[in-house]
């Protein structure tokens, strides 16, 4: 269908090195930049590609071959009313780079080639790049913003001019509020709870990957989903469970969420109530429990960290996608009683934090792993382990209007 094998593309990075290749993605008279981070996982473009948490940035791919399987439905659905095989509804990244594209793809799954994905997503994308000597400067100096040129007229700009232009830096805004849900949505399960009794979650919404939702009513739980700035402060009460999801960006950001929480963590009738939070609900929770977040130097992305529970002693093999990350000290004698719970043995940064005595938990890593493995998935049983022990204090008010299940819509809304 494209004949652009011959379309010649700039990679540049601010102040860095400068890589000729070639345009198999969307092309324009623009020059498209954001962050520049790696990823070293083998398989699942599409997953990662429709993550709200890559927004605004450029993603490089260590595994040389990319798009040799194709890319599926972005809008096939499953039982649950859930995408099948997307995290969201849109290409969320700003552009990728890859070593070799796979002009050719087979798969059964297959609806689309990745090019075809990327034009019609107005996604660029570079091919004929040395990633390892992309990673090479990454890892010495760090993420880093960069740029694309695909338009033919400006592929003899030196490095001086392409220094000189603008970058856009995603760490600077808000993200969150760019691709979380609007409004309310509500999902019901159709499975039978292991309990009996329909377990009602509230998910608030920073940017949810779609398997998040998928583990949850998965197990059975109605799942109510809220965007980031909803006062769930006021309506915790109602549910068995608070759920906290991913997201981009630097979690700082989202004060209104942290302040939240923070009303929810001190809430004496709320002690009892079990909470859970990925990635950057992970951030958020630890933020709201005062601690500290910082900017890695070029963050962990891969589907094979291994990672030690501090509880069991074991290790366990963790899929990731971070730049910010909690800072160890900062958890030390926790004024709210949280402790560490996961450590990171590449580098022994946090992977996650839990309460002494509450039913609160929280994890850097991603245990909803798509892509990725599942080693992680006991963590979902655990919440809901939680979730069945938790007998809410009766209250006899009724659920604000906003929220009844039978006026929400059953899909985010963009
Ligand atoms: N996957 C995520 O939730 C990422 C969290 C946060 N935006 C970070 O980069 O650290």
């Amino acid at each position: 269908m494209f004949d652009n094998e011959n379309h010649k593309a700039i990679f540049h990075i601010q102040n860095g090195p400068t890589f000729k290749g070639y345009s198999f993605g969307h092309n324009t008279n623009e020059v498209v930049s954001g962050e520049v981070v790696f990823t070293t996982s083998l398989v699942g473009y599409p997953e990662s590609m429709s993550d709200p948490s890559y927004k605004g940035q450029i993603i490089v791919f260590t595994q040389p071959l990319i798009g040799n399987y194709g890319v599926p439905s972005s809008v096939e659905k499953d039982e649950f009313n859930l995408l099948k095989f997307m995290e969201s509804t849109k290409l969320q990244c700003k552009a990728i780079i890859v070593s070799d594209y796979a002009w050719e793809y087979s798969h059964w799954t297959a609806k689309e080639s990745l090019q075809e994905w990327c034009v019609r997503s107005n996604v660029p994308a570079v091919g004929g790049v040395d990633t390892r000597e992309v990673v090479k400067f990454l890892r010495e100096q760090g993420s880093t913003l960069g740029c694309i040129v695909t338009d033919s007229a400006k592929q003899d700009m030196t490095s001086e001019e392409l220094n000189a232009l603008s970058f856009y830096n995603p760490g600077l805004e808000n993200l969150v509020s760019v691709v979380a849900t609007k409004s309310p949505y509500y999902i019901k399960s159709i499975t039978e709870s292991k309990i009996g009794a329909t377990p009602n979650v509230l998910l608030v919404d920073c940017g949810s990957k779609e398997n998040i939702v998928r583990c949850l009513v998965s197990r059975g739980a109605n799942t109510t989903v809220v965007p980031y700035n909803y006062p769930i402060q006021n309506i915790a009460k109602f549910y068995d469970g608070i759920f906290i999801s991913n997201g981009p960006g630097d979690p700082k950001h989202c004060t209104v969420t942290i302040d939240n929480l923070k009303t929810i963590l001190n809430d004496k009738d709320l002690q009892d109530l079990p909470i859970f939070g990925i990635c950057l609900g992970h951030q958020l929770l630890c933020l709201a429990a005062g601690c500290v977040t910082e900017k890695m130097k070029y963050g962990n992305r891969a589907h094979n960290i291994p990672t030690l529970d501090l509880i069991t002693q074991q290790c366990i093999i963790t899929s990731q996608n971070h730049g910010y990350v909690v800072s160890t000290s900062s958890l030390v004698d926790n004024k709210f009683g949280f402790k560490e719970y996961f450590v990171n043995l590449n580098d022994n940064s946090n992977e996650g934090m839990i309460h002494e005595t509450r039913p609160i938990f929280s994890t850097q890593f991603h245990p909803e792993a798509k892509g990725g493995p599942q080693d992680t998935s006991y963590l979902f049983d655990n919440y809901f382990k939680n979730i069945f022990n938790y007998t809410k204090k009766s209250n006899s008010e009724t659920l604000p209007s906003d929220l009844v299940p039978e006026s929400l819509p059953t899909e985010r809304v963009l």
